[in-house]
């Protein structure tokens, strides 16, 4: 099992519960849709997958880790090594080119393997923009950068809120073509919120959140 949630409780100070008892699990290259209204804390247990927050009660085990035992410290370690993030918000770094935006993380962790990257560069249709920067990209183009650069790790899993929420249909369906094609083909593990539940159909499971819990 690569990811298991159990009986997790999660309450923001001065809030009412967020998550009252949700259990759910993924296992090594499956792919998962959460769903649920706004507001029903699907970012909260995303962010708590993906060891970014700390949770109050129940357990969550990743890669074979308790998450419980680890201070801000650990839960960075592990997730450096094992998770990638994409978000609604593309988060590249304006400074860097494409070609430096993409191989950025996988650097980071010490993990930068030039064939695999080259190969995601020209998957995601990237070959004639890797000298651009961000900001001379369409909304498109910079979240195909950002999936990229999470992919080019090779992490177990990739965390992805709403992440074609900013594009127009059109850019939204080819980007999420894409992605589940690269998590698929690289045996990736997907935890993707979503509003849609066209694009949740398409994958393996599907877990929905209703009032602190998976209904
Ligand atoms: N850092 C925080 N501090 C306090 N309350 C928070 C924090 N983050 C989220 N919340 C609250 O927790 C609840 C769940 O938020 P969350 O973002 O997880 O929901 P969501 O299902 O992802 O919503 P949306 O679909 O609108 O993005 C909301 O009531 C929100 O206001």
């Amino acid at each position: 099992m690569l990811l298991q949630i159990e009986d997790v409780t999660k309450t923001y100070p001065g809030a009412r519960p967020v998550l009252q008892g949700v259990s759910l699990s993924l296992d090594a290259g499956q792919t998962l849709a959460l769903t649920g209204e706004s507001g029903s804390g699907k970012s909260t247990l995303l962010h708590l997958a993906g060891a970014l927050d700390s949770f109050d009660s129940g357990e969550i085990t990743l890669c074979g880790t308790p998450l419980s035992g680890l201070d801000d410290t650990g839960r960075a370690a592990l997730r450096r090594s094992r998770v990638a993030l994409v978000f609604q918000q593309f988060n590249l770094i304006p400074s860097l080119t494409v070609g430096q935006n993409l191989s950025f993380h996988a650097r980071l962790a010490g993990r930068h393997d030039p064939a695999w990257t080259h190969e995601l560069t020209d998957r995601l249709g990237l070959g004639d923009l890797t000298g651009r920067y961000p900001e001379q990209l369409s909304g498109g183009q910079q979240q195909r950068v950002a999936i990229g650069r999470a992919l080019a790790a090779r992490p177990d899993l990739l965390l992805a809120d709403e992440p074609t929420g900013n594009l127009d249909e059109t850019a939204s369906a080819a980007v999420m073509a894409l992605m589940l094609d690269l998590v698929r083909d690289s045996g990736t593990a997907l935890f993707l919120v979503t509003h849609s539940e066209r694009v949740a159909a398409r994958l393996d499971l599907r877990a929905h959140l209703r009032g602190g819990r998976i209904a």
